[in-house]
């Protein structure tokens, strides 16, 4: 379903096209853009307040300056389908975050226009500001670097190490802060505070409007006052927007704020600013979900909704006539909430993932006990540390791919430790439409190398909760339980929780010839190939594993005395994954097996559906099918 663009829209190819607009035609620029992107996410789903949050900022940054050749870093990229929109891709963006189509994030291969990959927070800054420096190396003195990030990606760490960098460097750098006070939650931290100040304060913006006023006047004057003004502006920033001015101490020029929904405002500012040299930042002020009024009123359920009715709001829900699972991160929620009632010394801690993780279902009940960091992952890890140390029982609750940006937290402030932290790793294995910046690929590898660390994954809910319940009694060390994006396979799953014994699997049925081990959810693939094997003639034993580290050795003992062949299926990389554990082990005690391992494959899965992606990768219910029939000699079902 091809969706037909406006008039306007509809001549806009790329920037260039655009920049022959005259700039009174920027305003029907953006309301076309707004209902193409309303038009299309009603239909095909995908982020959506951000983008329209950001529409003028960004036919303004393209009508100002000259893109490609001009640089313009998204952080997240997560609002850049306006940008994108714009860049050539209209008539393919039906195609956004879809099997073979296009990224839901800005991708270098994918366009010139998309000059920085993204999808995790923050690094926008950082990676602008070493274009700038490269550009200034190679004497490219004219070619401007604009990094977009909002005011929750602002939160990270990595935006201050840039901004730290950036402020002693003369390099020529604007960092747009598209400040619309939300994260995916509404935004949290004393930055946020800070930032509502700057904007809201009478007597800090009276006094800076009326310096700008006075060396305004000052400027037209003539040259002579112009150096008046200039000596006027820096003394008076240096002694009284600096001292105010958190970016301005930074050494960034600050400007704003200004409404970041006025298209000629901000196309004339950004002309200006093309001719101030140095490190700037403007601070813009929007609404993420602009004019599209229910995306306004609940911008957090508005963040992603998925398909909608774009007239009546309605967000489409499948109707289902049995009772459903629910998703993994509701039973976490649920869980946490739970445990905490029966334990004073549970804590939960998400880095600004309140709704993603549903650990706003304690932060509702417990609001001092259930803590949303920011975009802090690294902190997030040291903080449950810290909680820790004083007896506390942290869930440091973090997205696997996200978790990859505090490793060395979860080493040096956890495990070397030993401090009873427990990492609950949502959105592990392929994440799915997100695509590759978000798999959680590789927390089976990079979590079962260290040591202190128990690593888990349940094979459905109550697993889940036993193991969420075990780990509140280890004591020796961290426990990290990994759980994918999505539901589960038990509608009734409040079970009663019990203790596991660390390092136990649990036998799923015995077999002959081959043996299936099993980490995690895949298993159900397993139980659902039950009748097929029968059908098939093949009876293969299988194992749901459940830890990692420790393995099983009594069960591992067990199947390579039993078993010639194994296979091993993971929804992690096949690369020191959970396949690699068990072949280690096979040979550390004198096992021969033929062995095959199913899982991630070594190499980057761009985005498609969870199951389009297990299909590539071999391990959705045909391809476990297939490496039984393939291990038992029997012809495969696909070729
Ligand atoms: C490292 C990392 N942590 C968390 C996320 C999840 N995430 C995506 S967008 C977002 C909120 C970003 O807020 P902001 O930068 O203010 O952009 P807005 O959505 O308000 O336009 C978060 C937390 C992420 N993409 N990367
Ligand atoms: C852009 C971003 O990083 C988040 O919005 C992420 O897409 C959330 O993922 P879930 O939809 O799996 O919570
Ligand atoms: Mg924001």
């Amino acid at each position: 379903m091809l969706i037909k663009p406006g008039q306007l829209l509809a001549q806009i190819d790329t920037p260039e096209d655009l920049r022959k607009l005259e700039a009174d035609k920027l305003y029907d620029v953006c309301t076309e853009l707004r209902q193409y992107i309303i038009d299309h996410v009603s239909v095909f789903g995908g982020h959506f307040g951000a983008s329209l949050g950001v529409v003028e900022l960004t036919v303004a940054l393209h009508y100002a300056y000259n893109t490609p050749y001009d640089r313009i870093v998204w952080d997240v990229g997560h609002q850049a389908y306006g940008h994108k929109i714009l860049t050539k891709r209209r008539e393919q963006f039906h195609t956004n975050r879809q099997y073979g189509g296009l990224s839901g994030f800005p991708k270098r291969d994918e366009s010139e226009y998309d000059t920085f990959g993204v999808g995790h927070s923050s690094t926008s800054i950082g990676a602008a500001l070493g274009m700038a420096v490269a550009s200034k190396q190679k004497g490219e003195h004219n070619r401007q670097h604009i990094a977009v990030i909002g005011d929750g990606a602002m939160t990270a760490g990595m935006a201050f190490e840039a901004m730290n960098h950036a402020g002693v460097s003369d390099s020529n750098l604007l960092i747009v802060l598209n400040d619309n006070c939300m994260s995916i939650d509404p935004n949290v931290g004393a930055l946020k505070d800070y930032l509502t100040d700057i904007t809201t304060s009478p007597l800090y913006n009276k006094m800076k409007g009326e310096v700008w006023n006075i060396l305004g006047k000052l400027k037209k004057v003539g040259p002579h006052a112009q150096q008046i003004a200039s000596t006027l502006e820096t003394s008076l920033k240096s002694a009284v927007l600096k001292q105010s001015n958190l970016f301005e101490a930074l050494g960034l020029r600050y400007f704003g704020p200004v409404d970041g929904h006025d298209i000629n405002h901000l196309v004339s500012v950004m002309e200006d600013l093309k001719n101030i040299p140095g490190p700037k930042l403007l601070h813009c002020v929007t609404t993420k979900g602009k004019g599209y009024k229910p995306a306004e009123e609940n911008q957090t359920k508005w963040h992603a909704p998925g398909k909608f009715d774009k007239v009546t709001g309605e967000i489409k829900k499948t109707v289902h006539t049995v009772p459903q699972a629910p998703k993994y991160q509701d039973v976490f929620g649920h869980t946490i909430l739970e445990l905490a009632k029966q334990d004073e010394k549970i804590m939960g801690i998400t880095p600004a993932m309140p709704s993603g993780s549903s650990l706003n279902i304690m932060m509702k009940e417990m609001p001092d006990r259930a803590i949303d960091v920011g975009i802090a992952e690294q902190h997030a890890v040291t903080f449950a540390a810290g909680l820790a140390v004083e007896g506390m029982t942290p869930f440091c609750n973090i997205y696997s791919s996200f978790m990859q940006r505090a490793y060395d937290q979860v080493v040096h402030d956890a495990c070397i430790q030993k401090l009873p932290v427990i990492f609950c790793l949502d959105r592990a294995g392929f994440a799915g439409a997100d695509g590759a910046t978000h798999h959680g690929a590789y927390d089976i590898a990079y979590m079962r190398c260290i040591p202190n660390l128990v690593v888990s994954a349940p094979m459905n809910e109550a697993e889940l909760r036993n193991l969420m319940y075990t780990a509140t009694k280890y004591k020796d060390g961290s426990f990290s339980i990994r759980y994918p994006r999505g539901q589960g396979v038990m509608p009734e799953w409040r079970t009663p929780m019990q203790e596991l014994k660390i390092g136990t699997g649990r036998k799923i049925k015995g077999g002959e010839d081959v043996a299936i081990l099993t980490l995690g959810h895949i298993g159900n693939y397993v139980v659902d190939l039950g009748d097929r094997f029968k059908e098939a003639g093949l009876n293969p034993a299988h194992y749901d594993m459940r830890f990692v580290k420790p393995l099983d050795e009594e069960m591992l003992h067990e199947v390579f005395t039993n078993y010639s062949k194994v296979i091993t299926v993971e929804d992690g990389c096949i690369m020191g994954g959970f396949g690699s554990a068990v072949a280690e082990w096979m040979l550390d005690n004198g096992y021969s097996a033929q062995l095959k391992r199913l899982g991630i494959p070594d190499e980057i899965v761009e985005q498609g559906t969870q199951i389009e992606l297990q299909r590539y990768a071999g391990f959705d219910h045909e391809g476990i099918m297939n490496a039984v029939m393939e291990m038992s000699d029997v012809k495969k079902l696909i070729k």
